[in-house]
C-alpha cells in the first residue's frame, strides 16, 4: 500500500490547509490567483464531502485535524474523455511494426480477431480502470471497436465493469467503427442495440472522406435524433489537408438541428489547412455546438511519421484556434501499449504535462487544467467531476509541487489521492499481471 506523501488526520473532518488550487476548477468562491492561476486556500473537509473553500489563514486552525500543504498544488481528481480501455495493454502480443497508423489499425484488427475474448477484454480493460483510479481519474469516455462479433463480446464486458467501478471511476462508451460501416443498416441496428441495451446514450465512428460521407452521417445523426444520444466521432487524424469531415459533421449537425452534445476526437487536419479554410471549418464548428478533444501524445506518436526521416510536426489540432473562437477544448490519454500508442498508464496529469509541451499550453493563459477536469466533465455530463467546490464529493489530488514549473517537472509520483476524503492506494499494477494473456513470461 503506498499513499503518498501526505499523511492526513484520520478524523471525519479535516482542513487541507495552505493548498494552491487553480482558480479555474474553484467553484462558489471568490478568491485571488497568482500568476499561475493559482488561488492560496483552505479546504474543509467533513464526512468525506469539502465544505468550505476559504483564502489560506481565514480561520485558526487546529493543529490536531488539518494536513499543511506547504503551498501544493491540489487538483480534483481529473476526467479523461477520450480512451480505449479494450485496446490497452496488447502490444507484447502485437506490436506496431513501423510505427504508423496503417499499421495500428491493421495489427488491431489482426489482434481483435484472434485475442479479445470476453475474458481477455475484462482482465486488459480492468488493468487500465486500476491504474487510471490509482493515477486519480473519476470519470473515463472509453471508446468499445465495434463490428461484427466484437459487438456481443465487448459492450456486456463494459457494462459489468461500470457496475463494478461505480463509485470509484464513472464509466462511460462510445461505439467505434468506420462510417463505412454506416451505409449497412444490420450493422447499425446491432450497435444501436448495444448501446441501448449497455451503453450511456453516446454513438459514435470514426469519419473519413469516403464519398458516401454525407448520406452516412445522415443516417448517424439520423439513429442519434431517434434514440436520444449524444455523438462521439474520430475526426480527420492524418495530416491530408483534403481530410476535412470536421466540415462535414459540423454541415449534417447544423441540417439536422441537431440538439444533442457532440465530441470530436483528434481533427488533426484542421492544422495544415489553409488559413481561410480553417477559420471557416472552426467558424462552422462552434455554430455547430461541437466540442474538440486533442490526443497529444498519440498523435505525437502516430503523425508525421516516415522511416529515416525526422518528423517536423507534433500531430496536433489547432486547438488553440479552436479555444479562441470559444469551441470547447480538452486533452486526453487516448491508447495505452497498443499498436496506436506504444506507451501512456491513463495518467491525466502525464497527459497535462505533456499537452503543455507538445500544444504549448504554457504562455497561453492559466485555465488549461480545464483541458482534463471541468470541460470533459460538462461534455460527458458527470456532473461534480472535475471541479473542486463546496458541498462536492472531497475527491482531490494533493501535490508537492508549488507552481506550474515545479508541477510540470516532475511526474508526481508521490501524489496523494483522496476518494470521499479518504486516501486511497496509489499502488500501480503491475504489468507482469498480464503476462499470461501475452504469452509472455519474465
Ligand atoms: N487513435 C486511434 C484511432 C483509432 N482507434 C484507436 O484506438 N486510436
Amino acid at each position: 500500500m503506498t499513499s503518498g506523501f501526505a499523511s492526513l488526520p484520520g478524523t471525519a473532518s479535516f482542513r487541507l490547509s495552505n493548498a494552491r488550487a487553480p482558480l479555474c476548477l474553484l467553484d462558489g468562491a471568490s478568491l485571488a490567483a497568482d500568476r499561475d492561476g493559482l488561488a492560496k486556500v483552505d479546504i474543509g473537509v467533513e464526512h468525506g464531502r469539502i465544505v468550505s473553500i476559504l483564502p489560506a489563514g481565514t480561520e485558526p486552525l487546529e493543529a490536531s485535524a488539518s494536513f499543511d500543504l506547504d503551498g501544493g498544488i491540489v487538483l480534483p481528481r481529473l476526467v479523461d474523455c477520450h480512451v480505449h480501455l479494450d485496446k490497452g495493454h496488447i502490444w507484447p502480443r502485437r506490436r506496431n511494426p513501423d510505427g504508423s497508423f496503417m499499421g495500428a489499425l491493421s495489427n488491431v484488427l489482426i489482434d481483435r480477431e484472434a485475442n479479445w475474448s470476453a475474458d481477455d477484454v475484462r482482465a486488459r480493460m480492468e488493468f487500465g480502470l486500476r491504474g487510471a483510479f490509482a493515477h486519480g481519474t473519476a470519470a473515463m469516455r472509453t471508446h468499445l471497436d465495434s463490428l461484427g462479433k466484437q459487438i456481443g463480446i465487448s459492450w456486456p464486458v463494459f457494462a459489468e465493469l461500470k457496475a463494478e467501478w461505480a463509485g470509484r471511476i464513472a464509466l462511460q462508451a462510445s461505439p467505434l467503427f468506420g462510417i463505412q460501416f454506416a451505409l449497412e443498416p444490420g450493422h447499425m441496428r446491432a450497435v444501436t442495440a448495444a448501446v441501448k441495451a449497455h451503453g450511456d446514450g453516446i454513438f459514435g465512428c470514426v469519419s473519413h472522406m469516403i464519398p458516401e460521407l454525407d448520406a452516412a452521417l445522415d443516417l448517424v445523426f439520423r439513429t442519434a435524433i431517434e434514440n436520444g444520444f449524444d455523438l462521439d466521432f474520430h475526426v480527420d487524424e492524418t495530416n491530408d489537408p483534403e481530410a476535412r469531415s470536421l466540415e462535414n459533421i459540423a454541415d449534417a449537425a447544423i441540417r439536422h438541428g441537431f440538439a444533442g452534445k457532440i465530441l470530436c476526437g483528434h481533427c488533426c487536419s484542421l492544422a495544415v489547412q489553409q488559413p481561410d479554410d480553417e477559420a471557416r471549418i472552426i467558424s462552422k464548428v462552434r455554430e455547430a455546438g461541437i466540442s474538440v478533444v486533442s490526443l497529444p501524445m498519440c498523435n505525437m506518436y502516430l503523425q508525421d511519421r516516415a522511416p529515416g526521416r525526422t518528423p517536423r510536426w507534433r500531430g496536433v489540432t489547432a486547438l488553440h484556434e479552436l479555444k479562441a473562437a470559444g469551441v470547447p477544448v480538452m486533452i486526453a490519454s487516448d491508447n495505452t501499449r497498443d499498436p496506436f500508442y506504444a506507451y501512456g498508464d491513463l495518467d491525466l496529469i502525464e497527459v497535462l504535462r505533456e499537452g503543455t509541451r507538445i500544444l504549448q499550453f504554457d504562455h497561453s493563459g492559466t485555465d488549461w487544467a480545464n483541458a482534463v477536469a471541468r470541460t470533459p466533465a460538462a461534455i460527458m455530463g458527470t456532473t461534480g467531476a472535475g471541479v473542486l467546490s463546496p458541498g462536492g464529493a472531497a475527491d482531490v489530488i494533493l501535490t508537492r509541487a508549488r507552481d506550474w514549473t515545479e508541477f510540470f517537472a516532475r511526474p508526481q509520483t508521490d501524489r496523494t489521492v483522496l476518494v470521499n476524503g479518504r486516501a486511497i492506494d496509489t499502488t500501480l499494477p503491475d504489468h507482469r499481471e498480464l503476462d499470461h494473456l501475452m504469452g509472455r513470461s519474465a
